[in-house]
């Protein structure tokens, strides 16, 4: 588990880290210097032409401070001083004062005079407000110049919280950022604009960032390992659960095939798909490893007496996918959250239909999981889709703890909340999963860990996590552009480490 910081959390914990225990800014600078100077030591030789751009703040300490270190080892090392703010840090002042001393080389113009690389030190998570003025012009000039971009910390002019673009952003190749990821540089512009990001250890200490306790995580490839549950020797398909799956309205197999065999492949024991009757054939021949129970949408006691045969047969429940938001919908919505008392994945149709039936929330039975995209979120809530974005951690944290619920609110970077203060953000996954029925797929593999005795959380976060690995394991093999829902769920079993297999 890795947090992922918004910037006032890192401020935060550099307070908590020079203030509280005493760890002096300079010695702070230094090492963050050091690893910047390492950066581009183990790209180019020494000799390298290098110029670093700084303002007075921090972020520029960190830029004259690298110049140094790099100078001192042979780099031909030039400073531009943008010179563009009322007062400088104490940290920035000594830098200079240092560099003097030195007789560092500072430039008075900015030409592109070839150098190798170029090295952002004007703003780092102390940016405040748009760049505008002289400092946009220069960040403009730097991005028309040749040579190797790297940014210091955050690439002058994005947001280091939202990742918004202000005014005007440094493009950078890399970016090496310190002690903790910034949440701002894995979203939006941000991600674009911040290059091949590296986290570097600069010694905060542990105290320090246990104290601020960032409210978001993501988990690494070793923790899915971790994580997935262990399969025993001595098993039976009953060891590791039944899902049932209740989606799929007359034309519509497709979901309810994506959902359930992506549980199978996730390792559940069995799954049963409910569905209409027209489906029957299709899903025998797709796929004849799961059950099936039928109904028929205009005959009520055909649909009841499905309900009960999967409500009492499984474990844990899908419902949504494909299923329509007609009268039949509404039914089999109702009836299972008011009746079935273990998990229910909520999706798609069903997540539309309880959306227009809010009540549902204070008598169903069902402990839920909701895996709304935006959209559909903007339905639940009644907020729009940009109020959603801009605040979807706080929206996703207050929706599940009002309701009792676990809500993957899907995006590019999904946010997984149980309603308590620390939610889980996803940092798997590629564009090629805007496809239709990848959303069925992630249902199967909620379901599928859940049957395997997971908990409701911990399911949700593993296996949003784990969808986005098949995705990029899927857009490997086929290209983003090709790659279908089919290629995500063929890839989950590529995804399960072999460690996991005892
Ligand atoms: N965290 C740590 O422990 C460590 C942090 N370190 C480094 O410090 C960096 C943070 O430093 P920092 O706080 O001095 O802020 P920084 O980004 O240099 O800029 C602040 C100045 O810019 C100004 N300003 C802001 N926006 C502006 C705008 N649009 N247009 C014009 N001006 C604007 C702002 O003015 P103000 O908002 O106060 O009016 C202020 O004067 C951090 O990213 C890392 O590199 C390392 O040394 C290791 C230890
Ligand atoms: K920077």
């Amino acid at each position: 588990m890795r947090y992922i910081a918004t910037g006032q959390e890192v401020f935060r914990i550099d307070e908590f880290a020079t203030n509280v225990i005493g760890i002096p800014q300079l010695v702070l600078m230094e090492r963050a210097a050091l690893r910047i100077a390492e950066h581009v030591k183990e790209r180019f030789p020494a000799g390298a032409h290098v110029l670093i751009v700084v303002e007075s703040g921090n972020n520029g300490g960190d830029g004259i401070a690298a110049g140094r270190i790099l100078m001192m080892e042979g780099y031909d090392v030039e400073i531009y001083w943008v010179d563009g703010l009322k007062s400088a840090s104490t940290g920035f002042d000594a830098q200079y004062a240092i560099a003097k001393k030195l007789n560092m080389k500072f430039v008075d113009e900015l030409v592109n005079a070839g150098y190798d690389v170029i090295i952002d030190g004007i703003f780092g998570v102390g940016l405040s407000r748009a760049v505008m003025g002289r400092q946009a012009e220069v960040i403009k000039a730097l991005n028309d110049m040749d040579g190797y971009k790297l940014a210091i910390d955050v690439p002058s002019g994005i947001d280091a919280t939202t990742g918004f673009l202000l005014g005007t952003a440094f493009h950078a190749d890399a970016t090496v950022t310190f002690g903790l990821m910034k949440l701002g540089l894995l979203m939006g512009m941000g991600y674009e604009y911040a290059g091949e990001v590296s986290v570097v250890d600069i010694g905060f200490p542990k105290q320090a960032i246990d104290f601020v306790e960032p409210r978001l995580y993501t988990y690494d490839p070793k923790d899915v390992e971790e994580l997935l549950p262990h399969r025993k020797r001595d098993s039976h398909k009953g060891t590791y659960g039944k899902v049932g799956i209740i989606a799929g309205s007359k034309n519509m197999a497709g979901a309810a095939l994506f959902s359930a065999e992506a549980a199978y492949r996730m390792g559940c024991g069995l799954v049963r798909v409910c569905t209409v009757e027209e489906n029957r054939e299709i899903i025998q021949s797709r796929l004849p490893e799961a059950l099936l129970t039928t109904y028929k949408e205009d005959d009520i006691d055909t649909m009841r007496s499905a309900m009960k045969t999967v409500m009492g047969w499984a474990d844990v429940l899908v419902l949504g996918p494909g299923l329509g938001t007609g009268e039949a919908a509404q039914y089999l919505v109702d009836k299972v959250l008011r009746s079935f008392d273990g998990t229910v994945v909520l999706d798609a149709d069903g997540i539309n239909v309880l959306s227009e039936h809010m009540d549902l929330f204070e008598t169903m039975h069902s402990k839920l999981i909701l895996t709304p995209h935006l959209m559909e979120m903007s339905r639940l809530t009644n907020q729009s889709v940009t109020d959603i974005k801009a605040n979807k951690y706080d929206l996703a944290r207050e929706f599940a703890k009002r309701h009792n619920v676990v809500v993957a609110l899907k995006d590019a970077r999904t946010v997984v909340s149980d309603g308590g203060l620390q939610a889980y953000i996803n940092i798997t996954g590629t564009n090629g999963m805007a496809t239709g029925g990848s959303g069925d797929v992630l249902t199967g593999i909620i379901a599928g860990l859940l049957a395997q005795g997971m908990d409701r959380f911990e399911a949700t976060k593993l296996g949003v996590c784990m969808h986005g690995m098949a995705g990029q394991a899927a857009a490997e093999e086929k290209g983003q552009y090709s790659m279908i829902a089919g290629d995500i769920v063929r890839s989950i079993e590529q995804i399960i480490a072999k460690e996991a297999e005892e």
